[in-house]
């Protein structure tokens, strides 16, 4: 069993931590943009900077897999189990920040799963299904899951940059060549929010974007 608590930013300590890592996140897409040669490199991270911007923040708390299934007393460890399914981040830009406790893993060419080491003092950043789109399949959204340990609770929270509902997600025009023609339709986030909604969460959603 996972919790999971979405938070729309109250406390104080909770805000400040959101507008922190909103502006890491915008930092983040400018220096993608730049990167990439977009000739307004604003243009990513205005979407998580509008005011009708979508952004969320979660925190997870993964139970040890022992709290539910004691190990026999024979048996020092217990198998760990599936705390967070597979899937893509549908968003922009994940910021995620876990405790001390490992779970975290990420699919790699091939369909390896390769572990992320956990480490409390820094973030990790994944790139969502809108980034995909919007660059033009440059950067591609990264399936990921999260395991529960024996022993340790895991805990996680992330912030999810997204885009105003209803802002077209259009593709810079530099990243749209005769060598890399458009990979999606034009499609804004509420649509692709209700798309997501009809799927399970580890199907392929911009599956049904392809133009
Ligand atoms: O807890 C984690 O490390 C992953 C959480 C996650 O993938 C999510 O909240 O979308
Ligand atoms: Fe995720």
């Amino acid at each position: 069993m996972f919790f999971c608590v979405c938070v729309y930013g109250d406390s104080s300590a909770v805000s400040g931590y959101i507008e922190a890592v909103k502006r890491l996140a915008c930092e983040i897409l400018d220096l993608m943009a730049e990167g990439l040669g977009v000739h307004d490199p604003s243009l990513l991270s205005n979407m998580i900077r509008d005011v009708d911007s979508d952004s969320m923040f979660r925190l997870n708390r993964y139970p040890p897999s022992s709290f539910h299934t004691p190990p026999p007393p024979h048996r020092a460890t217990t198998t760990t189990e599936i705390g967070f399914g597979e899937h893509t981040d549908p968003q922009m830009l994940t910021i995620l920040r876990s405790n001390d406790v490992g779970g975290l893993q990420i699919c790699v060419a091939g369909g390896t799963w390769v572990p992320v080491t956990p480490d409390p003092t820094a973030f990790c950043i994944n790139v969502g299904d809108v980034l995909q789109a919007m660059t033009n399949g440059r950067f591609m959204s990264v399936r990921h899951r999260a395991l529960t340990n024996g022993f340790k609770y895991r805990m996680s929270m992330a912030f999810f940059g997204a885009p105003p509902p209803h802002a077209w997600l259009s593709v810079p025009p530099e990243l749209v060549t005769p060598h890399r023609p458009l990979l999606y339709r034009p499609f804004n986030w509420a649509e692709y929010k209700k798309a997501s909604y009809s799927l399970r969460l580890g199907d392929s959603r911009l599956q049904l974007f392809l133009k």
